[in-house]
């Protein structure tokens, strides 16, 4: 099945083969990849697109002497399987399993650990600079794609390396897409360049035209090559990068191994910082991918001779679609409300919205920290400006928040997809910080829905609270509850008690209701009555019921799918230490470590987080509790 790439131990057998032999050997790679995660599930247009880059990397850099850094580092599964995890690739993302990003903590070819956008050009910067400092002469190489180009912290690096001087080669992989097709003045500068080609034959056909006129031919042809830079700098390609001190090389064909090898070359060769700008295809040699990158950007179980997704049918909405509906919905009465997206329009939802409300629709890139501010300055201009952002990824936006919308006060609302254990993408991915750093703002109110139909009255009440609030919620489908047409305003800081008697109370946001309520009902079936409280507002918190719970009960659990440092039940300690109650408080959250890629079922399992677990931990501090007087 893959009798070439079988041979390959480690990259030093790379460089035996001939360029023919890379060829084929991309194709082995091509379906070994397909295969893997048609059953594992991940990011396959990706790296399908990477391939051949990769063979070219390996067959003239010297890793892991040489550094090789990944931007998102969603497209290192050929570099994975080239650097000894080969036969361990059929782990993927699995519990325990090759992880889907570089990882340093995986393997000594894994530069530096990636997941979050556009961080590359600065780590592969600082290991150039290390390099410097300790007088050695390896070479170091970030890969970003255009899309990672659009974060701004690829500028901040470029505009560094640039000054700085220092060799660096950064390839640029150019396939015009993001997860859906990339935004941005960047992008239409990079697509300009593609067209280039037919400006650098006219400069050709202009110059030898001029310069075939007897006597002034020569004088003509130099004015108008002062006028061609003017028109040099809008088509020629690389001059932006030029200008910021990088030699740049390209666009080349990023699946022509042969002339990417040449370039690599003499690339190593060159002084300074280089960049590389290389072309591909998203979904290269895969005809569903390459029909639709978008779709197969991330991927779950699917057939590969189909291209079909394995999803099981009839499972309840996801709560992002809930979401993008209810916006929708509420979008039509309310004129003031605008959505922003940073380069997730599918996966948070708002490509429905944009397709509904193309002018009130904004997707900038991947660009948080702008996409915050901006937010800011749209509520500052008089409208609601609804941002929906992966909670891992908001983590970028942390200082706008305080900075420019809750200092402010100002009416944004803040819709946090993928909020708690992601999964398969593991610790760069898991949403679980949020409700810690929302807590910490003044004028922040912070809501995490039970179900997908509370979602939706949530997101009624967040865009009626004239400043900050913020709505969190998981990843993946709904609990399948019946879901309505109406909105209602809850009152805010209001919590809804579940279910009453017994002497301890539950009190949970968010996922960690439905968990709660399993296991007071396996508490019940032993005698062990519990009230259960779905809490609704982590801030600002139910006071009056908490107090009502610490005088009536006589242990308090609280349970959050968020880690407990500054979580929901530090809110409710620091509540009760700072009202001088003293009730027994057990709290359920993710503790202090990172935690791995698994399913969402293993992971809670591994936080405790599973109703029998929780159970059997209520027990066992009951049976510490002095008997009651
Ligand atoms: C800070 C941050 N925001 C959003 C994402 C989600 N994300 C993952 S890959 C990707 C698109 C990357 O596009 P590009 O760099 O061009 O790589 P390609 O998938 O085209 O190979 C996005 C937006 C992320 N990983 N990090
Ligand atoms: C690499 C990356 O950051 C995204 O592709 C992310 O993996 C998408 O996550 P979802 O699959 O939850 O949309
Ligand atoms: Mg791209």
């Amino acid at each position: 099945m893959y009798p070439l790439l079988n041979r390959i131990e480690n990259p030093e057998d790379v460089k035996k083969l001939t360029v023919r032999e890379l060829e084929q050997l991309a194709s082995e790679l091509r379906h070994f990849i397909i295969d893997t995660v048609s059953q594992n599930g991940g990011h396959l247009a990706p790296n399908l697109g990477t391939v051949e880059l990769t063979l070219a990397l390996y067959s003239v850099f010297d890793f892991p002497a040489d550094k090789l850094v990944w931007d998102v580092g969603h497209q290192a599964y050929s570099h994975k399987i080239l650097t000894g995890r080969r036969d361990a690739f059929s782990t993927l993302r699995k519990k325990g399993g090759i992880t889907g990003f570089p990882n340093r903590f995986e393997s000594a070819y894994d530069a530096f650990g990636v997941g979050h956008a556009s961080t590359s050009i600065s780590a592969a910067l600082g290991m150039a600079l290390a390099r410097d400092a300790k007088g050695e002469k390896n070479q170091v190489i970030a890969v970003i794609g255009d899309g990672a180009l659009t974060g701004g912290e690829s500028f901040e690096a470029l505009n560094n390396a640039g000054d700085l001087g220092t060799k660096l080669i950064v390839i640029l992989n150019d396939n015009e897409m993001s997860i859906d097709a990339n935004v941005g003045a960047m992008s239409e500068y990079l697509s300009r360049i593609r067209i280039a080609p037919q400006y650098a034959r006219a400069k050709r056909d202009m110059g030898s035209l001029l310069m075939s006129i007897p006597h002034i031919g020569d004088k003509v042809y130099k004015t108008a090559s002062h006028l061609k830079d003017g028109v040099r700098s809008v088509l020629v390609p690389g001059s932006l990068f030029e200008e910021m001190g990088f030699h740049y090389i390209g666009p080349l064909d990023g699946h022509n191994i042969a002339l990417m090898e040449e370039v690599f070359k003499s690339a190593k060769e060159m002084e300074g910082p280089v960049l590389i700008h290389i072309h591909t295809v998203k979904g290269k040699g895969y005809q569903p991918a390459e029909q639709a990158p978008e779709k197969f950007h991330g991927v779950g179980c699917f057939d590969p001779s189909t291209g079909k997704s394995a999803k099981k049918a009839g499972c309840a909405p996801s709560y992002t679609s809930v979401f993008s509906q209810a916006l929708i919905e509420l979008a039509k009465d309310r004129p003031d409300i605008l959505a922003i997206t940073a380069a997730m329009p599918s996966g948070t939802g708002l490509k429905a919205f944009g397709k509904a409300y193309p002018k009130r629709f904004f997707d900038v890139g991947i660009a948080e920290e702008h996409a915050m501010t901006l937010a800011a300055g749209m509520a500052a201009g008089g409208m609601h400006p609804v941002i929906a952002l992966y909670s891992t990824f908001a983590q970028r936006a942390y200082d706008q928040l305080i900075h420019d919308v809750c200092l402010q006060n100002l009416p944004v609302t803040l819709c946090l997809d993928r909020a708690g254990l992601v999964g398969e993408d593991g610790p760069t991915h898991h949403g679980v910080f949020d409700l810690s750093y929302l807590r910490q703002m003044p004028n922040m109110c912070v809501m995490a829905p039970k179900d997908e139909e509370e979602l939706r009255h949530m997101l009624a009440t967040a865009i009626a609270i004239p400043g900050p609030a913020a709505v969190r919620y998981p990843r993946g489908a709904g609990l399948g509850v019946e879901l309505t047409d109406s909105f209602e305003k809850l009152s805010v800081g209001k919590a809804e008690v579940l279910q009453e008697g017994g002497s301890i109370a539950f009190l949970a946001v968010g996922t960690m209701v439905e968990q709660v309520k399993e296991a007071a009902a396996i508490l019940a079936e032993e005698g062990i009555e519990s009230t259960v409280v779905n809490m609704r507002f982590i801030k600002p918190l139910d006071t009056a019921l908490i107090d009502a719970m610490a005088k009536t009960k006589k242990l308090i659990i609280t349970a959050e799918e968020n880690v407990l440092a500054g979580g929901f039940g530090s809110a409710v300690a620091e509540y009760l230490a700072d009202s001088g109650q003293q009730v027994p408080l057990v709290r359920f959250g993710i503790p202090d470590r990172f935690i791995e890629q698994g399913t969402r079922k293993e992971l809670l399992s591994l936080c405790g987080l599973q109703p029998e677990q929780m159970a059997e931990c209520v027990r066992e501090r009951l049976s510490h509790l002095a008997p009651e007087a």
